[in-house]
């Protein structure tokens, strides 16, 4: 199965109370990848990753995991993959150290290589001086901190992730990233669910799912490429600069900030755009779309141009 995408999901639909959930989801995540998966409140993410955990049965279409039949073979796929959901799978009166282990134990792991394990996972999340403390007196930072722990363990052939780093501080949130970075380079498969545009910049591709479908997947440069940004110019005379802009085809306004031009590649745009002002330029800001403008625009790019999507798996 060396290689087998680490996920592959051909059509996959699923509906609960005769609602559809999911409808039609088609995607693969390659054997060494990080996929994230975007969208709105209710847009299908944790149903998508209840799926790929055998939680759940899809109505129609295939899942393979590891190049595992997910509904055939379910026993065989859970032994590969490790999962965070957003609710708890901690036992709240053993201690950190005993959920690791015992953890660790139902995976096979034993003597000197279990113990060293759950060290390193403990030094890394700055979990040492709390080992002995049970669960249900940890703080919420510090029970998530045990929980990704947990889940990369066994060094899981597939990670499922589910909005992991809700409510870590900065600093762990980069040892996470970092130890998955580093499973990914060793060949594991990641696919991670997010609200926040930096951990979605840094997948290697971006899922973004709206009302149960997918609306685009893509490297997240392509997926923001056409997504206006802002550059926000302070200049003596505004309403000149404003006219000239205008003629020179640019999407510009004033409001109580100064001159507002609206464009995409907004970053890219900008230095040229300054080397072309005709006037001084006293101050310049650029604001980069955030996840909810990208969600948005793909939403209206298939409401208007639904063959204009990028196709899957542009990386
Ligand atoms: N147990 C359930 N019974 C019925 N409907 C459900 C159930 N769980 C989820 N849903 C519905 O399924 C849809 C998708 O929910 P899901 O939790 O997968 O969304 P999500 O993208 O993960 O949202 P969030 O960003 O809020 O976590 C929502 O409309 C939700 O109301």
């Amino acid at each position: 199965m060396m290689n087998a995408p680490g996920i592959d999901l051909r059509n996959v639909s699923f509906s609960r109370g005769g609602r559809a959930i999911l409808d039609n989801v088609s995607m693969t995540v390659p054997g060494a990848g990080l996929v994230a998966i975007v969208g709105f409140n209710g847009a299908g993410k944790t149903t998508l990753l209840s799926l790929l955990s055998t939680l759940a049965t899809p109505r129609s279409g295939r899942i393979l995991v590891d190049g595992i039949d997910a509904v055939a073979m379910p026993h065989q796929v859970r032994s590969r993959i490790g999962v965070v959901f957003q609710e708890s799978a901690l036992e709240a009166r053993l201690s950190a150290y005993d959920n690791l282990s015992f953890i660790a134990r139902c995976q096979g792991l034993k003597g000197r290589t279990l113990r060293q394990r759950i060290d390193e996972l403990m030094t890394a999340f700055g979990l040492e001086a709390l080992a002995a403390v049970p669960v249900q007196c940890l703080s919420g930072g510090q029970r998530r901190r045990l929980e990704l722990a947990r889940a990369l363990i066994s060094r899981p052939r597939v990670l499922l992730l589910d909005e992991p780093t809700l409510g870590l501080d900065v600093a762990t949130r980069r040892v996470f990233w970092a130890e998955i970075r580093m499973l990914v380079g060793a060949g594991h498969t990641v696919l991670c669910s997010t609200h926040h545009a930096d951990e979605a910049s840094d997948a290697d591709r971006v899922v973004v799912l709206h009302g149960g479908g997918v609306l685009a997947d893509g490297p997240w440069h392509t997926l923001c490429a056409c997504v206006p940004g802002t550059i926000r110019l302070q200049v003596p005379d505004t309403e000149t600069a404003r006219r000239w802009l205008s003629a020179q085809g640019y999407r510009a306004t004033i409001d109580e900030h100064g001159l507002a031009v609206v464009v995409a590649n907004a970053r890219t745009v900008m230095p040229a755009l300054l080397q072309r002002m005709p006037c001084r330029v006293t101050s310049v800001d650029v604001t980069t779309p955030n996840l909810m403008d990208i969600v948005d625009h793909w939403r209206e790019a298939r409401e208007s141009e639904p063959c204009r999507l990028p196709q899957k798996a542009a990386a």
